[in-house]
C-alpha cells in the first residue's frame, strides 16, 4: 500500500506527539539552569530580580536633567560636568540640576537625571576630566527617558520570565540567569531507543553506522537515546522491544522492512495495534513502517526505517526531525531555498527524489554522488538535500530546484 510523503510525515508526527504528551505527564525534573539545555519548562518561572536591576545608560554620553536642555535647540546650553560613572560603579550621588554626569553604557544612572545625550551629540565631543570639573555643550533639547534603560523594563521581580512549555533555547538560559533563577523544573525529555537489525551488523560484516547516525541526531536535539543491535531473529527482537518500551517513549528501528526473506522488523511489528507497512512516495526511504508495543497502560510507538544508510538519513530529515525537534523544543525546520542546478538530472516518476548536493559560490547547486541509497560517504560531503518533485522526471542545468541545508 502506498502513501504520500505528507501523509507519512503526519502519521509519524501524530505518534511522536502522543508519546511526548504522555511523557510530559511524568513528574518534572529539577535541573540547574546551566544543564537545562533541551526540552521545555514544566512550570512557569518568575523573576527573582528586576531586569535590568537598576536604571542605567544605553549610551556612552552625559546624564542630564532634560529640563536643563529645554532651550538648547535655540541657544546652546553649556553645563559643568561631575565625576564619570562607568559600568560596575555603585549608584552615584544625586545629579544636581544644572550639571551633567559623563556616563558609560550600562553604568548606573545618577538619581535625579532623566535622560542621556550620546557623547557624539555634544561639544567638544569628549568626556573631559574623569573627576569632573569640565564643560560640555548641548545643541539640542532631549525628551525625558531618552537612552535610559529603566530597572525592570525587561522583566520585573516576581513577574513571569517564561511560561510552562517554553523551549529551553540558549536565549531562555540567558533569560533565566539574568532573572536570578538557578534551577528550573523541566518537562521530562522524550527517551529514544534505536534498534538496528541485521545479521550482518552482529557478525561485523557491516559496521552499524545507522545507530551512530540516529544517536548523533538525537544528541544534537538534546534527547536521551540508547542504541541496540539485534540479528534477524523475531523472538529476540520481540523480547528487546518489550524491554525497551518500559523506559523509552519512542523506538526507531532500521532495516528489515522490505521484501526479502528475513524482514524481521516487518514480521514482528506488522499487525501490532496501529501498524502500517508500505511504500512512501520518496526515493530513497521508500519502504517504511509504523507500529506499537504495549507497555503497562500505554502503547509505545515504533518508527521503522529502511536499512540503507542514506535512506535512514533522508527518512530522519523528512519524517523524524520535525516531530522530534518539536518535542525537544528545538527549531523543527532546516534552512531551505531554491537555486539553479549546475547540471542536469533524471528522477523516477511518482516519487519525491531526494539527492545530495552542494551550493556553489555562484549560487548554483551541484549534485554530490549518484542516487544510490548506500552512498553514505557522499551524503556526508553534501551540504544540501536537493528535492526533485514527485512528477518531475528530468531537469536541465539552470532549472530551479528546492534545497534543504543539512550542513
Ligand atoms: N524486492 C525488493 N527489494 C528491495 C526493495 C523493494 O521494494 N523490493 N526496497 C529496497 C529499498 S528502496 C530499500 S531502502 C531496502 C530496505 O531494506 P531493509 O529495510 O529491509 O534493510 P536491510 O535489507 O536490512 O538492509 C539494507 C541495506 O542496509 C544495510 N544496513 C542495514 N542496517 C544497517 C546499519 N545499521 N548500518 C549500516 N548499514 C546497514 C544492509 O547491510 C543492507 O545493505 O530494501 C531494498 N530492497
Ligand atoms: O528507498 Mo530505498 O530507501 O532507496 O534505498
Amino acid at each position: 500500500m502506498g502513501r504520500s510523503v505528507d501523509e507519512h510525515v503526519r502519521e509519524v508526527a501524530t505518534l511522536v506527539r502522543a508519546a511526548a504528551q504522555r511523557r510530559a505527564t511524568d513528574p518534572p525534573e529539577t535541573v540547574a539552569v546551566s544543564a537545562a539545555l533541551a526540552g521545555r519548562l514544566a512550570t512557569p518561572v518568575r523573576s527573582r530580580l528586576d531586569v535590568p536591576g537598576f536604571d542605567n545608560s544605553q549610551m556612552d554620553g552625559f546624564a542630564v536633567h532634560a529640563e536643563d536642555l529645554a532651550r538648547a535647540g535655540v541657544t546652546p546650553v553649556t553645563l559643568p560636568t561631575v565625576a564619570h560613572v562607568v559600568a560596575g560603579d555603585a549608584v552615584p550621588p544625586r545629579l544636581d540640576p544644572g550639571t551633567a554626569a559623563p556616563i558609560m553604557t550600562g553604568a548606573p544612572l545618577p538619581p535625579g537625571a532623566d535622560a542621556v545625550v550620546p557623547v557624539e551629540r555634544t561639544r567638544p565631543g569628549d568626556f573631559g576630566p574623569v573627576e569632573g570639573g569640565g564643560l560640555v555643550e548641548f545643541g539640542e533639547a532631549v525628551e525625558p527617558g531618552t537612552f535610559l534603560r529603566r530597572a525592570g523594563s525587561d522583566v520585573e521581580a516576581g513577574a513571569t520570565v517564561l511560561e510552562a512549555g517554553a523551549p529551553l533555547t540558549p536565549a531562555a538560559i540567558g533569560a533565566l540567569v539574568v532573572s536570578g533563577v538557578a534551577e528550573v523544573e523541566v518537562a521530562p525529555l522524550l527517551r529514544l531507543a534505536v534498534v538496528a537489525t541485521g545479521a550482518e551488523l552482529v557478525t561485523g560484516a557491516v559496521p552499524d553506522s545507522n545507530s551512530s547516525v540516529l544517536a548523533a541526531h538525537a544528541v544534537s536535539l538534546g534527547l536521551p537515546v540508547t542504541t541496540h543491535v539485534v540479528p534477524d531473529d523475531p523472538a529476540l527482537l520481540r523480547e528487546l522491544l518489550d524491554r525497551l518500551a518500559v523506559e523509552h517513549d519512542v523506538i526507531v528501528t532500521t532495516g528489515g522492512v522490505s521484501a526479502g526473506t528475513r524482514e524481521v522488523v516487518r514480521q514482528v511489528v506488522e499487525g501490532t495495534p496501529g501498524s502500517w507497512f508500505g511504500h512512501v512516495a520518496v526515493q530513497p526511504g521508500g519502504p517504511q513502517g509504523l507500529g506499537t508495543v504495549r507497555s503497562g497502560d500505554h502503547d509505545v510507538p515504533i518508527i521503522c526505517l529502511p536499512g540503507n544508510p542514506v535512506s535512514v538519513l533522508v527518512s530522519f530529515e523528512l519524517f523524524l526531525r520535525p516531530a522530534l525537534a518539536q518535542a525537544a523544543g528545538r527549531v523543527a525546520w532546516r534552512p531551505s531555498g531554491t537555486s539553479a542546478l549546475a547540471e542536469p538530472l533524471t528522477s523516477p516518476p511518482g516519487r519525491l527524489q531526494v539527492r545530495r548536493g552542494r551550493l556553489g559560490d555562484d549560487g548554483r547547486v551541484s549534485l554530490v554522488g549518484e542516487a544510490g541509497s548506500h552512498l553514505a560517504v557522499s551524503y556526508a560531503r553534501a551540504d544540501v538535500l536537493v528535492l526533485v518533485p514527485e512528477h518531475t522526471t528530468e531537469l536541465d542545468a539552470g532549472d530551479t530546484v528546492e534545497w534543504w541545508r543539512i550542513a
